[in-house]
């Protein structure tokens, strides 16, 4: 391999593995607290949505399958839905009124008061996921924004921001996908292993 191609591959991972070490080490409080969110939120019945666009929408549909199915464990399985799937509402609200619609109109559908949404977005810019959080605060749903750069224009409008603060899109996402799958692995802990931790909150907040 040409030296400068694999000075690219070291350089990403280096950067990465510096990235991740600061993030973490700056956030894990964070992530906790909405990890048990979201496991209060689907204690009491409600259930989690979630929206992105590119990667971040398979990101979405990722954390949606973990939730539907299983994580790591077997226990029942959890209510969330991801917004990026049905390729008829899309198109239909897409075409029909435009693609800043695609999510705020779905969340207007579905979302109700207790539920939570988390939008992902590195940029924190993408305006389908801004309306989509407005309706959502309109709706009583509880927002959570996983973020990049310094949070844009998402960043007021998220009850709880897990921000990565970097401005290459690739490394923020690769963090992204750690932060998703801690929140899976965190909501089955609370609600499957730590029961007795979770009920002191359940009256909470
Ligand atoms: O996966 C990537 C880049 O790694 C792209 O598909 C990326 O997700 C798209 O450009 C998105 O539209 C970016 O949106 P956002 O993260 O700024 O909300
Ligand atoms: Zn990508």
């Amino acid at each position: 391999m040409a030296e400068d191609a694999r000075s690219i591959v070291l350089e990403h991972a280096a950067d990465g593995a510096r990235l991740r070490e600061e993030f973490f080490r700056d956030n894990a409080d964070r992530i906790v607290d909405v990890a048990r969110r979201i496991a209060v939120c689907m204690a009491r019945g409600g259930k989690l949505l979630i929206a992105g666009n590119g990667g971040s929408a398979a990101d979405a549909q990722h954390v949606a399958g973990e939730f539907v199915n299983r994580f790591l464990m077997e226990r029942p399985p959890l209510p969330a839905i991801a917004l990026t799937t049905d390729t008829s509402v899309l198109t239909a609200i897409g075409n029909d009124y435009g693609f800043d619609q695609v999510f705020e109109k779905q969340v207007q559908a579905l979302g109700l008061a207790g539920d939570m949404l988390l939008a992902i977005s590195t940029s924190g810019n993408s305006a389908n996921l801004i309306r989509a959080l407005k309706a959502a605060r309109e709706k009583g749903v509880v927002t959570i924004g996983l973020s990049g750069r310094s949070g844009g224009e998402m960043a007021s409008l998220c009850d709880h921001l897990i921000l990565v603060p970097h401005e290459h899109t690739p490394l923020i996402q690769e963090v992204h996908l750690a932060v998703e799958h801690l929140l899976c692995q965190l909501v089955d802990h609370y609600l499957f292993e730590a029961v007795v931790e979770l009920t002191s909150y359940l009256d909470e907040d």
